[in-house]
């Protein structure tokens, strides 16, 4: 990635050790340590900051200033790179999309092998134009819980083969959502998932999805 340190260590190789299981690591480690106390304060900063960023009009001496601080922040952060399988961010159980900044923050409600139902709200940040969610963004949170009700379905890892969504109503930015996502029928290694997205009692998208469960070892 531009600006970062040669030896980063982010893409680290499998090894003996340290095999790949399904795409993810065998010894996995989930903990809400990682990052601190107040790991979930960052992100939510960093949330309202790409919110606010989404609307502002700077000036140039404004964005100049904001380069300035902004290039200080990634240098700190250049010195504490870590792998994906150590970074807080999307292993944080704790926090909304545990701590993905990539992903529309959401908090699951309930999670089983029959499904996932989940809260969700689509910030300033993911707008798609005319004040509502981005069709894009409302994908990624569905093939998230999607692949989440998938896994839990099976105990395994899936990884999505496709993901269609139907946008049936306009989906509004900073309302609390509900997002339902469930396996509706599994054969062998293929899990084929179903979802919704309401505001209210409206249905604003539903979404269908095939998910393969991957073999073991399988990158
Ligand atoms: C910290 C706590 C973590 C908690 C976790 C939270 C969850 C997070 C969740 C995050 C979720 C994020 C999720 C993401 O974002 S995953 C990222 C997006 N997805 C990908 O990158 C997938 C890329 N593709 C592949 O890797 C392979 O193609 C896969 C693995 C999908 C299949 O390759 P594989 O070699 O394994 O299998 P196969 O080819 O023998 O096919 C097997 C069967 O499937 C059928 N088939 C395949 N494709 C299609 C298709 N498009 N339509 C219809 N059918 C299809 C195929 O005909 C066959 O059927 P049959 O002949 O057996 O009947």
């Amino acid at each position: 990635m531009k600006g970062a340190p040669i030896d980063q260590k982010w893409n680290v190789p499998a090894t003996e050790e340290s095999p790949l299981e399904g795409g993810f690591r065998a010894e996995f480690e989930v903990t809400t340590e990682r990052g601190g106390p107040r790991y979930g304060e960052l992100i939510e900063e960093v949330r309202t900051f790409m919110d606010k960023v989404r609307y502002a009009s700077p000036t140039p001496e404004l964005a100049d200033e904001i380069i300035d601080d902004l290039k200080l922040f990634n240098a700190k952060l250049d010195t504490l790179l870590v792998d994906e399988w150590h970074t807080p961010s999307g292993t944080r159980v704790d926090l909304p999309s545990r701590g993905n900044i990539t992903l529309p923050p959401y908090e699951v409600i309930d999670g089983g092998e029959d499904g996932v139902t989940a809260s969700v709200e689509f910030r300033r940040f993911h707008l798609g134009g005319n004040g509502v969610a981005h069709g894009g963004h409302v994908a990624v949170v569905f093939d998230d819980l999607g692949g989440m009700a998938a896994t839990l379905h099976v105990h395994g890892i899936a990884r999505t083969a496709y993901l269609t969504v139907n946008y049936r109503s306009l989906t509004p930015l900073e309302t609390p959502l509900t997002m339902r996502t469930w396996a509706e029928r599994r054969e062998g290694r293929k899990i084929f998932v179903k979802g919704t997205l309401h505001d209210g009692d409206r249905l604003c998208a539903d979404m269908e999805a095939l998910f393969i469960q991957l073999r073991p070892g399988q990158a």
